[in-house]
């Protein structure tokens, strides 16, 4: 029975500043940091035989703080681009909250939450979805069906994608789910590779 664990890194800078990040390459805070140690406490108990991240340093941190704790530093480690966050495009670095004031709050929700509206110059949920999925399918759940344990580590909207597969969740239903800093969610597969069970580690 393979484990599949996803985490989004810790708290980064822009998340602080509540700026849009998207593909910038922006470091952990100290608090993302801590996040990312508290993630690692949470995976310790499931044994680990890979994990895959992107090649943006906010996760990559995040996965080596997390490597660190659960004492798996020699893990094989791959890094790709097809898990890198969805690009923001022209509204990256800016404030969200002045985006709302000069585009409306509906406007931002939008390109933040939608699954086919594409943020200015950017890429839309759906456009990370059809390179995240099927970077997944080819990639992971090989090792998945050899019944290895696998942890992602990556980003707000490309984990988004990859619920939306996982969990079969719709395009509307998509734009209210979030996934927080940090937080581990665990899926549980049959040796067929059939969705047992699904959570997150810390409501467990
Ligand atoms: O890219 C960003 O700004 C964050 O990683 C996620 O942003 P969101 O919450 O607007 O999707």
């Amino acid at each position: 029975m393979p484990d599949l664990i996803i985490v989004r890194h810790g708290q980064s800078e822009y998340n602080l500043e509540n700026r849009f990040t998207g593909s910038t390459d922006i470091e952990l805070t100290p608090e993302g940091e801590l996040e990312a140690k508290k993630a690692g406490a949470l995976i310790k108990n499931y044994p680990l035989d890979e994990a895959f991240t992107s090649v943006l340093k906010r996760a990559i941190h995040t996965l080596n703080i997390i490597l660190k704790e659960i004492d798996k530093t020699s893990l094989p480690v791959t890094k790709t681009p097809a898990l890198n966050e969805r690009s923001y495009g022209d509204l990256q670095g800016l404030d969200k909250t002045e985006m709302i004031k000069k585009f409306g709050e509906d406007q931002v929700l939008a390109w933040r939450r939608s699954y086919d509206i594409i943020p200015p110059h950017g890429e839309s949920l759906k456009e990370t979805y059809d390179r995240v999925v099927p970077y997944y399918e080819k990639a992971i759940i090989p090792k998945l069906r050899q019944d290895k344990n696998i942890l992602i580590v990556a980003h707000g909207n490309s984990l988004r994608a990859l619920m939306m597969f996982l969990e079969n969740i719709g395009h509307a239903e998509i734009s209210d789910i979030n996934l927080a800093t940090g937080s581990p969610r665990l899926y549980q597969f049959s040796s067929d590779m059939q969705l047992k069970n699904v959570g997150y580690l810390d409501q467990q």
